[in-house]
């Protein structure tokens, strides 16, 4: 497993909750490690190296459906099947329990990753849009749990 030595915090969102999360994230990394935020929309496999860490926002749709930008992201990894064996990731979707498919495309793109053999680090985080709980409080509580397994990563 390679020492991460910058950080790829990428979102997909519909409506922009994703987009603030990664926000919040980013901000609570960069502290630590050199960090780019990115629309899922944007990102190249090409981008990924051994020292990247992945962090996903991503929010749900449809029926379980993936939202912009972590769609075409899917697809890639689908077609391509690359070697993450040595990619550490970090993932907080986004969804609302009301629906039965709560979360699904975190789910789905966190299954996938372990598929290509990634690993992830800290808890799958999981906003949920009916509680009270805002999504910037939310992302930074998640990303405070996060810090000290990225530190683990960087001195290890
Ligand atoms: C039309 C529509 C469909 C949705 N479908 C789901 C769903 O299947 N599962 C889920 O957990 N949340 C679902 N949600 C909730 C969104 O994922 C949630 O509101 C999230 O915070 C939106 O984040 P975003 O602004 O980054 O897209 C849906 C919301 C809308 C408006």
């Amino acid at each position: 497993m390679a020492i991460p030595t910058h950080a790829i915090i990428a979102y997909g969102t519909e409506t922009g909750n994703a987009e603030l999360a990664a926000v919040e994230i980013e901000a609570a990394l960069s502290n630590m490690i050199q960090s780019e935020f990115v629309s899922l929309t944007e990102l190249e496999l090409e981008q990924f190296h051994e020292d990247t860490l992945l962090v996903v926002c991503c929010s749900t749709y449809g029926d379980g459906e993936y939202s912009d930008g972590a769609d075409v992201f899917a697809e890639a990894l689908n077609t391509t099947r690359p070697d993450f064996s040595k990619f550490n990731y970090a993932i907080f979707g986004l969804g609302d329990t009301t629906y039965e498919t709560f979360n699904f495309a975190s789910i789905k793109l966190s299954k996938l990753l372990q598929e290509l053999g990634a690993t992830r680090i800290g808890e799958h985080g999981m906003h949920d849009a009916s509680s009270a709980d805002y999504v910037d409080s939310a992302a930074q509580a998640w990303a405070a749990e996060l810090t000290p397994f990225v530190r683990e990563l960087i001195d290890a």
